[in-house]
Parts: structure tokens; sequence; C-alpha cells
């Protein structure tokens, strides 16, 4: 069977993961888009060969009778609405990050699922997905390193644009690895605190960077990462798990060690794309498997709602520059299998 899928919102990522759907992977075509700029979402269409039908509305490619599945891939406030129509329509939906700008907007997606008796939502975070993580998740599961006692993390980007400011070095980049942690380690968060050291020169006037996070989880493991964006260098992503025996790392991506001109080293890569073009390839294709056995198998709505709520906390505790419990509700039977 072809998963016939209506993509809602035609930006950076929404084309990257038309092109996948359409020409990468197997068992999907793209049928209808939407853009709220309809003219940038014909010309994409046209341009990339998809030559999809462009609907003037995202509830217009929700309603269509031709489309399967759904990918949203707007811009973060409008997912919660779109989400939650495409549930109504009874349609299976892929959500890039996050879920919902609010924490009560991702639970408002939950009860929407629940209430509709179906799991349809699953959660762009594709860092499951990443074989480094897998590997790394694989080494934790099988006690290698005994139980994880710490974990020291970075999240750096060389640059980010202007428009990337205030909070969103926590909703839009370190929203990563509070998915990822809390899979890795199989558990939630109880406890954060944030800490704005010293900023960089290098970042622009509406953002404070570096910053500090310090989580805690519920079996005590204390994890700080650095969230540096304006770091310059690279694109670097740094996980490391202290364990009682031992330290197991993520591994780096693949690079040709060089000797020459006096110097030995490897590449360091620029640009996030590059870093997780795999697993969004491996992410998407589980998706359309999983849809096509009715199923979501990915990060599901509960944990897009986890992570709406450790980001809040997270934004709190910058703003109060207190050390503030993180309260979650017990997950509900529904959501039972951790994704
Ligand atoms: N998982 C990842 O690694 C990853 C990477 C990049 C972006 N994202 C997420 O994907 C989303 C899109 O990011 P982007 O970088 O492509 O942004 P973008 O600004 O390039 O694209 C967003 C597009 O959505 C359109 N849009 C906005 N509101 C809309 C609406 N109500 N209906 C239809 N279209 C609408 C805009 O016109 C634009 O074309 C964001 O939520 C972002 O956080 C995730
Ligand atoms: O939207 C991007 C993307 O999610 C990247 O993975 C992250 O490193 C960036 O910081 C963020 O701005």
């Amino acid at each position: 069977m072809t998963l016939r899928i209506g993509i809602i919102g035609c930006g950076g990522i929404g084309q990257e993961h038309a092109r996948r759907l359409h020409f990468k992977l197997g068992g999907a075509q793209v049928v209808a888009i939407n853009d709220i700029d309809v003219a940038a979402a014909t010309q994409f269409s046209e341009m990339s060969g998809i030559k999809a039908r462009v609907l003037d509305s995202d509830q217009a490619v929700i309603d269509a009778p031709d489309v399967d599945a759904l990918v949203v891939a707007s811009w973060g406030p409008a997912h919660e609405e779109q989400v939650l129509a495409c549930i109504k329509a009874g349609k299976p939906v892929f959500c890039e990050k996050p879920l919902a700008v609010t924490a009560e907007g991702a639970r408002r997606i939950v009860d929407a699922e629940v209430q509709a008796g179906r799991k349809l939502v699953q959660v762009g975070f594709m860092r499951r997905y990443d074989a480094g993580y897998r590997a790394l998740k694989q080494t934790l599961d099988a006690g290698t390193v005994g139980d994880a006692l710490l974990v020291h993390a970075a999240h750096r980007n060389p640059a980010v644009p202007e428009m990337y400011v205030g909070d969103m070095s926590i909703t839009d980049t370190f929203i990563h690895e509070i998915d990822v942690f809390r899979w890795l380690l199989n558990d939630d968060y109880v406890s954060v605190q944030v800490i704005e050291g010293r900023k960089t020169r290098n970042a622009h006037a509406g953002l404070h960077d570096p910053i500090t996070v310090l989580l805690e989880t519920r079996q005590g493991v204390r994890i700080d990462t650095e969230i540096f964006v304006a770091c310059r260098f690279g694109y670097d992503i740094q996980c490391h798990v202290v364990g009682e025996t031992g330290v197991a790392s993520l591994p780096e991506p693949m690079s040709v060690p060089l000797r020459s001109n006096a110097r030995q080293g490897t590449g360091i890569l620029m640009d996030w794309k590059l870093r997780f073009i795999e697993s969004y390839d491996v992410e998407l294709q589980d998706w359309i498997d999983a849809t096509v056995r009715g199923e979501v198998a990915g990060p599901d709505a509960w944990d897009g709602y986890v992570a709406s709520v450790t980001a809040e906390a997270c934004i709190e505790a910058r703003r109060t520059k207190q050390i503030l419990p993180i309260a979650l509700p017990e997950r509900p039977a529904f959501y039972a299998r951790q994704g």
C-alpha cells in the first residue's frame, strides 16, 4: 500500500521531508500540500518535481479524501490546532517538534487523542533514530557501564539567525536533549536549574549564550548540558554517560582522520541537517511503515507533552534563578509503551 501524504508547512524542513517522503523513502507519495504562503508552496511543488495539489488551507489538506496521513512542519505556534484537526479527522499525523508551544496545548492534544481512543500522533524527535544514540542506548540497556549516575552533554550550533531569541535555546534547541535523555535513561525528570554564565560576544543582542541546564531524574541521575548556539566552530553534539563502572559516549559522526600539513585531526560538521540526515530518513520510513500497520511506533503525544512541561519548567527556572521541581503526572495507561 502507498501511504498518501499531505504536508502542512513547506519551509525548510517541510520541503526536506516532502522530498524524502516522495522520492527517497519507500511506500509514500505526497499528494497535497499547504503553506500560508500559497505562492511559495506552489513554486515548491513545481520546482521539486513533486507536483502535488496545492490547497489553500491546512484544513483542506486534512479533509482531502485522498490524504491518508499528515506531516505538520509549519511554525510551532500553529502545530496544536493543526494536530487537533488531524485527530478530529481520525488521520495519523507526524508533527515536527514542538508538539505545541505550551504544556497546556500539548495536554489538549493528549486528551483529544485519548478521547479518540486511538494513537495517531508522532512527534519529530529524530535523535531516537540516530545510529549513534541507538548504539549508546543499547550499551546502557545492556548494563555495560552499570547504572547511569551522571550525564555530561553539549548542544553546540555554529550560529543562529537574528529571529532566534530569548528562550529558544530551550524551546527550539534543548528540547531535543529533553526528549533524548529520558529515552536513553528510561527515566523522567524531577528538577531543573538553568545557569547563565559569561555571555559570548558572538551572540546577538536578544540572546544570552551559552547557558547550562542541570536536570535531575527520578532515579537521581544528574545531567548537565551546555547549550551554546553561537559557538562558531561547528555543529557539535556531545553526550557522555558516566555509569558505576565506566563511561559510555555518543559516537562522533564518521570523518576520515587526517595527518596533513603538520597536523592530525578529523572534521567537524557545520550543519544540523547533515548531522541528522540519516536519522530523518530512518524516522520517516519507520513512521510510514508503522502508519500503514495502524500503529505509532516512535515518540508519541505523551513524549511531546513531557517535553513541553519540562521546557516550561526550564524557562521558569531560568527566570527565577531557582532550582525548580518538574511536576509530571503519571503516564496514562493509554501511553504505556515507551517509543
Ligand atoms: N526535528 C528537527 O530537527 C527540526 C529541524 C528544523 C525544524 N524543526 C521544526 O520544524 C518546524 C518548521 O521549521 P522550519 O525550520 O522548516 O521553519 P520555516 O520557517 O523554514 O518553515 C515554516 C513554514 O511553515 C509555514 N507556516 C507558518 N504557519 C503556517 C500555518 N498556520 N499553516 C501552514 N503553513 C504555515 C511558513 O510559511 C513556512 O513556510 C518548527 O516547528 C521547527 O522547530 C525541527
Ligand atoms: O531547529 C533546529 C534543529 O532542531 C537543530 O537540531 C538544533 O540543533 C537547532 O538548535 C534548532 O534551531
